[in-house]
């Protein structure tokens, strides 16, 4: 498990890779409904406008009531979510989902947006609806996400209510969840671990890095879900290493200066890691679209080759017929006239017929004739 204090990744970051993107980097902020998404967002903006940092934020909340924070886009401003419900005949969450969705169709326009802006914007937020499989199992997410990590540096942003995940049961759930997510969207990913002015996250870092600590908590914990958690647990050993962690007041911004140094880690994650994959992946599938051309050119090629084969034996063999027409008949400009007419055979047989009974009936009259011509 890797955490915004550690040395290690601090000495990468030669320079604050903030200043020296041209493109913002996007934060996409995802959570639980009521893990705090939302205030974090407010307070992250308000820290970063103090910085002189103005952020480029967007909401992409159809349902939310209202946003408490400067917006720069609005899903409502283009989606009218009673309306989609009432459209659609949908509940709530469809109604997200769709909403959602319409909006992804014009996706490539915030695009443009945030492209015109990021001469001086260093960072671009998302907050995301509480339900938070809309984002993570739609379609629209999926667009939203592959998009941007195609063209900026993006971090996915997962917000933990600490105070909740004090049961081991509720961490281990949420753990999952992240991990689900994380091999989902396979950006850089990092926790926050957010309310730590109510309580401090170093009981979920000692847990994520001591297995045996959690065992411990488990142990306490009675619920039927504990012997799921334990084995769990063990699985996710190997999430948590790779994963970075930060602890967060929404309320009183602390931890601030920690998650900025985290979302530089992250950014040198996406370039190191994320950009190498994403272009061996478009490598990859540009090999197979040549390597499916040259098949079908090949395929193509035999097809054709077999058609002027096929053809060249047929006009070979009509040939063959042509000529042995010619040497049986007589007259082969005659029988190419006549050729392939029914009862064609036979007529020239009783033509030739008739011929020599002709021939032979002269020749006998010959023969008569110098018979009777001989003197006696
Ligand atoms: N004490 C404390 N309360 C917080 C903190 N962050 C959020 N809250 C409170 O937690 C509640 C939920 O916060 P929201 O920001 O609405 O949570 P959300 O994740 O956006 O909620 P949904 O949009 O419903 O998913 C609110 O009452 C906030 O005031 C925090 O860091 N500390």
């Amino acid at each position: 498990m890797a955490t915004a204090e550690d040395p290690e990744k601090k000495a990468e970051i030669d320079q604050p890779l903030l200043e020296r993107h041209k493109k913002p980097v996007c934060l996409i902020v995802l959570g639980m409904a009521g893990s705090g998404k939302t205030t974090f967002v407010q307070q992250l903006t308000g820290l970063l406008h103090m910085k002189k940092k103005a952020p480029y934020v967007i909401n992409l909340d159809p349902a939310c009531r209202e946003v408490p924070y400067p917006v720069n886009i609005d899903i409502r401003d283009t989606v009218n979510y009673k309306e989609v419900m009432k459209q659609y005949s949908l509940g709530p969450n469809g109604g997200i989902v769709t909403s959602l969705n319409l909006f992804a169709t014009k996706f490539d326009q915030v695009i443009k947006l945030i492209e015109k802006k990021s001469e001086n914007t260093e960072i671009a937020i998302f907050d995301t609806p509480g339900q938070i499989e809309v984002f993570t199992w739609s379609a629209s997410g999926s667009i939203i996400s592959e998009t941007l990590g195609a063209l900026f540096p993006t971090v996915v942003v997962y917000v933990i209510d600490t105070v909740r995940s004090v049961s081991p049961v509720t961490f281990m759930s949420n753990m999952l969840y992240a991990c689900s997510i994380l091999y989902k969207l396979r950006l850089p990913f990092i926790i926050v671990m957010n309310k730590i002015d109510v309580v401090s996250h170093k009981f979920a870092l000692e847990w994520m890095k001591d297995f045996e600590m959690f065992e411990e908590a488990v142990e306490r914990d009675k619920s039927h879900h504990a012997n799921l958690s334990r084995s769990l647990s063990l699985t996710l050993d190997e999430f948590y290493k790779d994963i970075t962690t930060v602890g967060f007041s929404a309320v009183t911004g602390e931890g601030f200066e920690e998650f900025l140094a985290a979302v530089d880690a992250a950014v040198v994650e996406y370039e190191t890691e994320y950009c190498p994959e994403h272009d061996r992946l478009l490598k990859l599938q540009a090999e197979a679209r040549t390597k499916d051309k040259d098949r079908q050119k090949k395929k193509f090629q035999h097809d054709f080759d077999n058609d002027v084969q096929a053809q060249s034996v047929s006009s070979a063999t009509s040939e063959i017929l042509l000529r042995n027409r010619a040497i049986g008949g007589e007259s082969s400009s005659d029988d190419e006239e006549h050729e392939g007419r029914p009862g064609d055979d036979d007529d020239e047989e009783d033509r030739v017929g008739q011929k020599s009974f002709h021939n032979f009936l002269e020749e006998q009259k010959k023969k008569q004739q110098s018979k009777s011509n001989k003197p006696s």
